[in-house]
């Protein structure tokens, strides 16, 4: 028997050495080194240090009421009542009506006739009724049948997200189609599973457009490395790159995976944020399947959707859902399953999906507030993506995409040669050395474009438009005077 010394006795039993090694291969850019370094810089200015700027902006991830966004008053008003029941008891009543529209009063007394206590575990597909109108708005929005057995409400997207993926990566040979740029939730996940990213590229040329035979290169690519391609990920309004796929561009994909026997999922999530609907409108991959012909009625598709986006901006409640369209019976028992093992979603995050999906109609008394709010954060969000977007194109040796959608601008940067040897001789990326000393000089917080992934060469960074217009003045001079003194530093 090997004998305990004193000092193996004391040291640790679970240490980096001897941790899951999938786990440590993890890299997820969205709060990675730009994140951390953010996180001291508040502690800095806590301690009153003179930094040259008084507050740290987060542009480096999509969190909406993170930068003062407010919440949506109906839903916040309906979610409150559910917390405490016995504001809607008899003896209350009247004091409550004085603070909560009838329509709020009434949508949280159906919520919890059908769900009992907020406190309870729920289905683990989530609670039936919400699953029901969940298909209802699926129904309204594309004009064909949706079934609440198909719907999984998930804590967030991200969750749903992982089950399919976990689902689909049945062995390590296993190549899953993700664009680059890509968000990191994606290329995480395929590595957490032990499995194979397989890379197709968006055409920055032509707006971030996917080309089909992109995709078809990107696949014999994969075939001729040995790996079983299973899925494609598309993002459609894209991150990083918020770019909407035309009708005609989705029926080409559709047909590639039917041809390919590929599964499809469809991450929708920014399905709201569309800035130019009449040239660049949103088409759920859902409504154009089922306008194909019946040779794709068995098609199989996983569309994924969520509260923290749109105008909703719910990040924190950690709701969402997936729809299961053609998929196996058998396969869904498999993916109930696995949702039953972490018993449910947070149900505030299941009653916020049904906010969202089954808001104040016309007509209601809340409607009009509901609109207004609705519509104020909408236009906002259009002129901030704009503004920043012309002060990206104004920079010198940057050059940036419109938004067509989502939450984000991923403008392009062309470094001077002493930048990228700087930051090599720093061992970082060059667009990450850029962003960090961003950072350091304007407190503003982004993320390099090699957390996404881009082509060979060329560097990246990206933003949100989310920071309060009143602050987008200063926010939009302090960059131009960092971006004008890096260049003079490095030229
Ligand atoms: C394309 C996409 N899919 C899924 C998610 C996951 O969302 P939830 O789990 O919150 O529903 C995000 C979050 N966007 C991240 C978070 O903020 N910035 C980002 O890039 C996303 O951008």
């Amino acid at each position: 028997m090997r004998l305990k010394t004193e000092s193996s006795l004391n040291s640790k039993i679970i240490t980096y050495d001897n941790i899951n090694p999938l786990i440590k291969k993890v890299e997820y850019a969205v709060r990675g080194e730009l994140a951390i370094q953010a996180e001291r810089i508040k502690e800095q200015l806590k301690k009153e240090e003179n930094l040259g700027f008084d507050a740290v902006v987060n542009c480096n991830i999509g969190n909406p009421q993170q930068l003062t966004q407010r919440p949506i008053t109906f839903f916040r008003q309906v979610s409150s009542l559910t917390e405490y029941p016995e504001l809607l008891s008899p003896e209350n009543r009247s004091q409550v009506e004085k603070l909560f529209p009838p329509d709020a009063i009434e949508h949280a007394q159906t919520l919890l006739k059908q769900i009992g206590s907020v406190g309870a575990y729920s289905h683990s597909q989530g609670i039936y009724y919400i699953r029901k109108n969940v298909s209802k708005f699926i129904e309204e929005r594309d004009g064909y049948p949706s079934d609440p057995n198909n719907i999984f409400l998930t804590q967030g997207a991200s969750s749903g997200v992982q089950n399919v993926l976990h689902l689909i990566i049945s062995h390590p040979n296993v190549g899953i189609m993700i664009p680059i740029p890509q968000y990191p939730l994606y290329s995480a996940t395929i590595s957490l599973f032990d499995a194979n990213a397989v890379h197709y590229y968006l055409n920055e040329e032509n707006n971030w457009a996917l080309d089909i035979d992109q995709l078809n290169s990107s696949l014999a690519e994969g075939r001729a490395k040995g790996y079983e391609v299973r899925a494609l990920v598309i993002i459609n309004p894209g991150n990083p790159t918020g770019q909407c796929l035309t009708e005609q561009n989705m029926r080409e994909i559709i047909e590639f995976c039917h041809k390919e026997r590929i599964v499809l999922l469809a991450d929708e999530v920014y399905q709201a944020n569309i800035y130019q609907p009449k040239e660049y409108p949103f088409h759920s991959f859902k409504k154009v399947l089922r306008s194909m012909d019946s040779k794709y009625d068995q098609f199989e598709l996983f569309s994924f959707h969520s509260i923290s986006k749109g105008m909703v901006g719910e990040c924190g409640r950690r709701g969402g859902y997936y729809e299961c369209t053609g998929i196996d019976q058998k396969v869904i028992d498999q993916l109930y399953k696995i949702s039953s093992v972490s018993l449910c979603p947070n149900v505030q995050g299941q009653i916020m999906v049904d906010l969202m999906v089954n808001p104040p109609k016309p007509g209601d008394p809340s409607y009009e507030l509901y609109q207004k709010e609705m519509d104020e954060i909408y236009k906002s969000l259009i002129r901030r993506s704009r503004k920043l977007c012309d002060v990206f194109n104004s920079m010198e040796n940057m050059e940036c995409n419109d938004a067509q959608g989502s939450m984000y601008l991923f403008p392009r940067i062309h470094l001077p040669e002493k930048a990228i040897e700087a930051a090599l001789k720093d061992g970082k990326q060059p667009d990450e050395f850029y962003c960090l000393a961003m950072l350091n000089a304007t407190g503003i917080c982004v993320v390099p474009g090699s957390g996404f992934g881009q082509k060979e060469n060329s560097w990246h960074l990206r933003s949100t438009f989310l920071p309060p217009e009143e602050l987008f003045d200063v926010i939009c001079s302090r960059l131009e005077k960092f971006h004008k003194e890096f260049l003079k530093k490095y030229r």
